[in-house]
């Protein structure tokens, strides 16, 4: 038998251009066990991830500030909080910068994403005098966050909810906000593209980044199982 995946999506399932790989609806939809994406992403993207490619909708977003098992959905952390810092920042000159519309915030429900090119000074700085809240730096967003939400934790929501133990899972990632995945899976793999906190908490850098990186690990795992 496949184990369990928790997979990322930016980073790990894309290429380096950010499109998801077509490789992606070759190896999913025949995967026969849990699938779970866990993302930064907001709530829609990893549900119709997991809608086009034919797969149950169980979900971890923003960086497990909400998870959606078996038809239920699960929100944690402090939005008013993450939302202070972001007035914070904006008051002292710091944007957002998404542009007009802001797709990427508008289906938020526990946390603000600011874009990569932002004053990471000015917002890391703003964010140190609120309590409870860090910002994650996954290479795609500055994710202002309540300390304590964790795609980890919500992953040891999700898989007893699946009638699995996290640990039977297997966690493919690149960055720093796939750590606490790494350390509740019981096997864990970033991808050559991932940041230094994604190298440590793996068990094993891959040689290949991006999707060449997961498809690599998935088309392995097949193979043990076999
Ligand atoms: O939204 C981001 O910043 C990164 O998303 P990811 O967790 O799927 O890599
Ligand atoms: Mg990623």
């Amino acid at each position: 038998m496949v184990p369990p995946l928790a997979l990322d999506i930016d980073g790990t399932l894309t290429t380096p251009t950010g499109r998801i790989d077509p490789r992606a609806f070759e190896l999913l939809p025949a995967w026969d066990a849990p699938v779970v994406f866990a993302t930064g992403k907001a709530f829609p993207y990893p549900v119709a991830l997991a809608h086009f490619l034919g797969r149950e909708e169980t979900v971890i977003a923003e960086n497990g500030g909400v998870a959606y098992v078996d038809g239920e959905t699960t929100i944690v952390g402090d939005p008013d909080a993450a939302g202070a810092v972001v007035e914070a920042f904006r008051e002292r000159g710091g944007a957002i910068g998404w542009g007009d519309g802001d797709t990427v915030n508008r289906w938020r429900e526990t946390e603000v994403a600011v874009a990569p090119d932002a004053d990471e000074a000015l917002l890391r700085e703003v964010a140190a005098a609120v309590e409870d809240v860090e910002v994650v730096d996954t290479g795609y967003a500055f994710h202002v966050k309540s300390t304590g939400v964790s795609k980890g934790r919500a992953l040891e929501h999700v898989a007893p909810a699946l009638g699995l133990d996290p640990e039977a899972f297997v966690a493919i990632g690149d960055s720093e906000n796939d750590a606490s995945t790494f350390r509740v899976a019981g096997e864990s793999y970033a991808v050559a593209n991932a940041d230094a906190t994604a190298r440590e908490a793996a068990n094993e850098v891959v040689a290949e980044g991006f999707i060449d990186g997961t498809a690599s690990v998935l088309t392995e795992l097949r193979e043990r199982a076999e």
